[in-house]
């Protein structure tokens, strides 16, 4: 059987490479013309950890290749994954222009039985249309052939998303056709654990899975944070009321992690494209709505209790930060609606100088964060990002801060805040003696300040 991926973005590149890996013979298309040359050079576009090594083999093996011909990966494929992006529009709906794109090139080039499977996130409705569509561009041409489609969303994470290709939580297919269900079946019983759940639905349900899964963490991770606002107040400590929670396995312990609001490529635009889908079929999704609302007031208090607890009157004039981290969350070079971008701009607009450090982030930030450019000084490293500035404010928590020489750093200093935003040092004796330490969700200012200086 061979595999055709349109996209190779992380789900395209990684699903591709885990196939290709798995004995499949994959294509994998994209209308980058630059990305799909470095890809043939062996250059991987992307930060995804254990990736670069998956591709190199694929490319080595014979097994992987790379081609900007729509024409050419649909004629030689048997199931063609469809992984472009759907971003979200200016009043967040998901633009399907590129997957529209793509339904067309297979409606034009097809020339005989192949399985159309969307593994982009898309509002319900799109596959039924695209199915239409692919009819109805079949009639026109006479072809003797049909093409079955269906929805096969993907659940893997950044950071962790080769692993999560093999090992998924769960293989959802949407579809009604039994001869797309067994090929489905085929391409991933060859590299997915044994004990994995298949769940089969219609294609309606299986779109929706996805957004719903989504917009439920969202919710999670909104609900954590909205108390972690209050516990602040009330002199609790939000690590702990998670960790009771948690305990429970009902609730269970997983995203409780309170934090500067969550971010990236999907949680934001999924959260906005379900709430559109409910505007559109006339029910209002107040619960995700309300985790929306409630995400863009973390960010703005993140930056609101950073100016309180720098300066009297809410400015930043003359005060330097340090940012350690900028993409959405670690092990990713992914600064998509990154919760820094908002905290650096609610930094600069009160008036600070903002000095900038993230291990992966930072080419991607210089390069899509334009306006950004000469007001946010990009460093060499964590050390160096934190000499004389008044404050750090840690906005991703990558293992690599833990490797640092805290009095060096401390020394270096002009000042001695640490926002720690991601809780990674709450339970770090020396980093809570060294600094005013300010954590997320915990009104405990348990400072015993040494003379770091
Ligand atoms: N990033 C994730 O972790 C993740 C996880 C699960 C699901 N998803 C969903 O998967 C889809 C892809 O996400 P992503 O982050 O991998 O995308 P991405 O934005 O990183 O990459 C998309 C790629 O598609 C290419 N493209 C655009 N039009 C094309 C066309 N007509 N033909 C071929 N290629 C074309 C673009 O050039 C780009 O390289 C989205 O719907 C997203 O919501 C993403
Ligand atoms: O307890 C938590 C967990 C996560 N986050 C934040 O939430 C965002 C998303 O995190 P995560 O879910 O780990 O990253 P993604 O790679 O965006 O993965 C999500 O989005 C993907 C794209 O749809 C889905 O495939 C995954 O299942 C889903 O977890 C990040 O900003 C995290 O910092 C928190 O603030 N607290």
């Amino acid at each position: 059987m061979k595999i055709g991926i349109m996209g190779t973005g992380y789900v395209g590149l990684v699903h591709g490479a885990v196939l290709a890996g798995n004995g499949f013979q994959v294509t994998c298309m994209d209308v980058d013309a630059d990305k799909i040359k470095r890809l043939t050079d062996g250059i991987t576009p992307l930060y995804e950890p254990g990736l670069d090594e998956l591709l190199e083999r694929g490319i080595r093996e014979g097994t992987l290749s790379f081609t900007t011909s729509a024409k050419e990966v649909i004629q030689s494929s048997d199931v063609i994954f469809i992984a472009v992006g759907t971003p979200a529009k200016d009043d967040g709906s998901a633009n399907l222009a590129y997957v529209h794109e793509v339904a067309q090139a297979i409606g034009k080039y097809a020339n005989g039985y192949k399985v159309v499977v969307s593994k982009s996130t898309v509002p319900v409705g799109t596959n039924r249309t695209i199915a239409r569509y692919l009819d109805g561009a079949l009639k026109s041409r006479h072809a003797p052939f049909r093409l079955d489609v269906a929805s096969n969303p993907e659940f893997l994470r950044q950071g962790k998303a080769v692993g999560d290709s093999r090992s998924p939580s769960r293989v959802v297919i949407g579809t009604e056709s039994e001869q797309a269900k067994r090929m489905l079946q085929a391409v991933y019983e060859t590299h997915i654990r044994e004990d994995v759940p298949f769940l089969y639905t219609n294609l309606e349900t299986a779109e929706m899975i996805k957004y719903a899964s989504n917009s439920f963490l969202a919710v999670k991770i909104s609900f954590v944070n909205e108390l972690a606002l209050l516990s602040e107040k009330v002199g609790a400590d939000i690590g702990d009321i998670a960790a009771g929670m948690g305990l429970d396995e009902r609730i269970s312990p997983h995203f409780l992690q309170a934090g500067p609001g969550y971010g990236g490529s999907c949680f934001p635009k999924d959260t906005q494209a379900l709430v559109d889908i409910g505007r559109r079929n006339g029910e209002e999704l107040h619960i995700v709505r309300a985790a929306m609302t409630a995400n863009e007031k973390q960010k703005s208090r993140m930056v609101a209790k950073i100016a309180e607890q720098l300066s009297f009157d809410g400015t930043l004039k003359g005060k330097t930060i340090a940012v350690w981290g900028l993409s959405f969350k670690p092990e990713t070079d992914d600064i998509r609606d990154a919760p820094s971008y908002a905290v650096i701009n609610g930094l600069l607009s009160r008036g600070a100088a903002v000095k900038a450090y993230c291990p992966q982030g930072m080419k991607q930030a210089q390069r899509q964060w334009t306006e950004l450019n000469g007001l946010v000084t990009y460093c060499e490293s964590e050390a160096d990002c934190a000499q004389n500035a008044d404050a750090i404010v840690l906005m991703t928590e990558w293992e690599q801060f833990r490797e640092i020489s805290w009095d060096i750093l401390a020394k270096s200093m002009r000042g001695n805040a640490f926002f720690d935003l991601r809780n990674m040092f709450a339970e770090h004796p020396r980093v809570r003696r060294l600094f005013r330490y300010y954590p997320v969700g915990s009104s405990e200012l348990a400072y015993t300040l040494e003379e770091a200086k």
